[in-house]
C-alpha cells in the first residue's frame, strides 16, 4: 500500500491580489505557472509545510487562513492540497525553484499558464477573492 504524500500550495493574497509563481525545475514544469509550496516533512502540518516553504522560496511571511476544499493528483504518490494565506510580511521574490512572480487580479487569473492540476483551486481562489473585493474574475467557466 502506498501512502499518499501532500503537496501544499498557497494561494497568497494580498491587497486583491493573487500571487502567481512561475517554476524553474523540473524540465517538464519549467514555465508553468503554480501555487508556490512545497511537500510536507515528517511531523508537519500542511500550515506548518506552507509557512516553512513560502519563507524559503520567497522570503515572505504568510498566514494560512482557510483549505480551498479539494485535493488534486499529482505524480503519485504526491496530491495537491490548498490553503489561502494571507502576505504578513515580505515581498515575495523568486528564491528558488522559480523565476518570475506576479502578483493577479481576479480579472486577470488567466492571464498565466497555470499547470492543468492548480486550475481548481486557482479558479476558486480567484472568486474568494472577487468576493472580498467586488472585483470580476477572468477565471468564470465558459
Ligand atoms: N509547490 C507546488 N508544487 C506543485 C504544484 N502543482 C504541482 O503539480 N506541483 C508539483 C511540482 C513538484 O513536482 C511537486 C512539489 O515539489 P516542490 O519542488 O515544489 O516541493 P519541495 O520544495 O518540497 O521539493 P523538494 O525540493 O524538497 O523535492 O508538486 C503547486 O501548485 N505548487
Amino acid at each position: 500500500m502506498t501512502t499518499v504524500r501532500v503537496v501544499v500550495g498557497g494561494a497568497v493574497f494580498d491587497r486583491g491580489r493573487l500571487l502567481a509563481a512561475r517554476r524553474s525545475a523540473p524540465p517538464e514544469l519549467a514555465g508553468r505557472w503554480e501555487l508556490p509550496g512545497g511537500k510536507l516533512e515528517p511531523g508537519e502540518t500542511p500550515r506548518e509545510a506552507l509557512v516553512r516553504e513560502l519563507r524559503e522560496e520567497l522570503g515572505i511571511e504568510v498566514e494560512p487562513l482557510e483549505r480551498i476544499a479539494g485535493e488534486w493528483p499529482l505524480r503519485p504518490p504526491y496530491v495537491l492540497q490548498v490553503w489561502t494565506a494571507r502576505l504578513l510580511a515580505g515581498e515575495p521574490r523568486p528564491l528558488e525553484d522559480h523565476d518570475e512572480l506576479r502578483w493577479l487580479t481576479p480579472d486577470r487569473i488567466g492571464e498565466v499558464d497555470w499547470l492543468e492540476q492548480d486550475r481548481p483551486a486557482v479558479a476558486e481562489a480567484a472568486r474568494m477573492l472577487a468576493a472580498q473585493t467586488g472585483a470580476q474574475t477572468g477565471a468564470e467557466p465558459r
